[in-house]
């Protein structure tokens, strides 16, 4: 669903990725770890087309982003640290607004299953979100990109100041929705939550991806030991 092939990203003479070749399948969560810098929102602005590759593709079920960018993003939701919707409208109205974007629209009762279903608060729904908690925005992000029926979702750090309650919910909406047969990519910091949520964990340093595992494969313990080992040595 997602395949970075060779992909390559310089800023003038700075290599932010080197040749990246990754592959995220549906059903799967693949968590992007390393430190700041490694190349993690670049390889995610690739995806989305928001950066154009130097060299190599990113493509989305198949599409080849800079060829046939909107076609690409017809199939992806993005969700970034904070979800910007607008502070004075209700969850509902925003949720509304930004599918009508897709061109589509559902029936109004659908809309407040879709927020229901992401873990809205029947009684937040009709409130204006500038009330709402950062975790309640991030599930008016995944109600969007359900609504949009987005085939694979990109998110970047989109835990990060989450509480631990509001990101284990999060985690249990990731997977809910990666069990639809979606494709999830997320850059994190946060190691114990890629444990937690990711099928796949790929840890990047200096624009390249140094080793990838399966998640199951790994206690907390032995990632944080992989993880500190390649960032002393590698
Ligand atoms: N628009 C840009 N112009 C120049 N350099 C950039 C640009 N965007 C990113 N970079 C550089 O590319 C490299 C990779 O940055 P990137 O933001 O992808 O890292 P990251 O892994 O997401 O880091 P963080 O964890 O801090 O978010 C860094 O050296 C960064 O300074």
């Amino acid at each position: 669903m997602l395949q970075a092939i060779a992909l390559t990203k310089r800023f003038g003479r700075h290599t932010a990725l080197h040749a990246l070749d990754l592959t995220v399948q549906k059903c799967e969560i693949y968590c992007l770890l390393g430190p700041n810098g490694a190349g993690k929102t670049t390889t995610i602005n690739c995806f989305l087309g928001f950066l154009k590759p130097t060299e190599g593709s990113a493509l989305v079920n198949g599409i080849d982003v800079v060829a046939s960018v909107n076609e690409a993003r017809r199939h992806i939701a993005y969700i970034p640290e904070t979800v910007m919707l607008y502070p004075h409208l209700t969850g509902l109205e925003n949720l509304v607004f930004f599918h009508s974007l897709t061109g589509k629209h559902l029936h109004r009762d659908h809309y407040t299953e879709l927020l229901y279903d992401a873990g809205v608060p029947e009684n937040a729904v009709n409130r204006s979100v500038k009330t709402y908690s950062k975790g309640m925005r991030q599930k008016v992000g995944i109600a969007i990109a359900t609504a949009k029926g987005a085939a694979a979702l990109l998110l970047d750090e989109p835990t990060s100041g989450l509480d631990p309650h509001a990101s284990n919910e999060f985690s249990a909406l990731l997977r809910r929705f990666s069990d639809e047969g979606r494709a999830v990519l997320m850059a994190t910091h946060d190691l114990y939550r890629a444990r937690e949520v990711a099928s796949h964990i790929g840890i990047m340093k200096n624009g390249r991806l140094i080793t990838s595992m399966e998640a199951d494969a790994v206690d907390h313990y032995t990632l944080e030991h992989i993880y500190m080992e390649h960032m002393r040595t590698v």
